[in-house]
């Protein structure tokens, strides 16, 4: 059997699409181009560290627990130490902030430039072992202007979807407000089909379905976690501007998540976010239980 496919000679890959759009950028220096690249790289040797971890003794433990109480893996270790690496080789950043490391890095003053970049090296790392997705997630902000670069184009997320997805294992604890959405969800009072449940454990690849599929995710508050899991800087802000990007929305249940004021570093907030129908439904629950 032969392949009679044509094969494609014009690709568009996305360090092409990086340094075609800095290119036409007026006033461009080259730096964010430098900077996505570099990370573009952190982010493929990352890639091929995961899908080696199993011979490469790269599964398992670190051996501490990091700033915000998650029991570190030795791809958490890697992965961040790959990241740092290369975006202070990039001579394009002057502070890193990472989930690994309790104080911001101050990128050396001879490689400094002027992108301060927030990173999860590798989100859902308690998913390592068992080979479910994992990811890494970053935003890009200028010194001081606090602007976020988008990296995609055009990807549209469905108004309203089919399916909800939160750990329900923590019902016991949640909020009279989640208990009585997840219940319209299940037993929808005006006799539409209930939504179906879905739930990776790691948020990038939850936020991916939901992006292509449509539907919520919610890490929302709950008695045990009384600000929610997720961090604000660099977990939910990058996903809720891709989310918002998409047409969808991105709520703490009360106020918009690009709206919260950063804190700490290390600041969790409750998040929900998907298409703008099933988000709107959620906030109308969250605003009937504050009466
Ligand atoms: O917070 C996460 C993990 O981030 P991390 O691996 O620490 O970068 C999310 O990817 C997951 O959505 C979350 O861990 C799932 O939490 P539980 O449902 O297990 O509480
Ligand atoms: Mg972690
Ligand atoms: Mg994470
Ligand atoms: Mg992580």
């Amino acid at each position: 059997m032969t392949d009679q496919s044509a094969f494609e000679t014009d690709v568009w890959t996305l360090t092409r699409f990086v340094m075609e759009t800095g290119r036409k950028a007026k006033g461009s220096t080259g730096e964010l181009t430098q900077l996505i690249n570099s990370m573009l790289t952190a982010i493929k040797a990352i890639s091929s560290a995961v899908r080696k971890a199993g011979l490469a003794h790269l599964q398992g433990i670190a051996g501490h627990i990091n700033v915000t109480g998650d029991e570190v893996k030795k791809l958490d270790v890697l992965s961040n130490d790959l990241v740092i690496n290369m975006l202070q080789a990039s001579y394009s950043t002057c502070l890193l902030v990472t989930e690994e490391n309790k104080e911001a890095i101050v990128t050396p003053a001879d490689k400094r430039g002027k992108y301060v970049v927030c990173f999860d090296p590798l989100d859902g790392s308690s998913n390592i072992d068992c080979l479910a997705p994992i990811g890494t997630i970053f935003a890009i902000y200028k010194r001081a202007i606090g602007e976020f670069i988008l990296t995609d184009r055009n990807v549209k997320i469905k108004k309203k979807g089919k399916t909800y997805s939160l750990n329900e294992g923590y019902a016991k604890y949640f909020e009279p407000a989640v208990t009585e959405y997840l219940k319209h969800k299940k037993f929808p009072e005006d006799g539409s089909s209930p939504y179906g449940a879905r739930y990776v454990g790691s948020m990038v690849s939850d936020v991916h379905r939901t992006i292509a599929y449509g539907g919520i995710f919610l890490y929302p508050a709950n008695e045990k976690s009384p600000k929610g899991k997720l961090r604000l800087l660099y977990e939910c802000n990058p996903i809720a501007f891709l989310i918002e990007q998409a047409g969808g929305l991105a709520t703490t249940g009360t106020q918009r998540v690009l709206d919260v004021k950063p804190e700490a570093l290390h600041q969790r907030v409750p998040f929900v976010v998907g298409s703008s129908e099933d988000v709107e439904e959620y906030m109308a629950f969250v605003k009937k239980h504050q009466k």
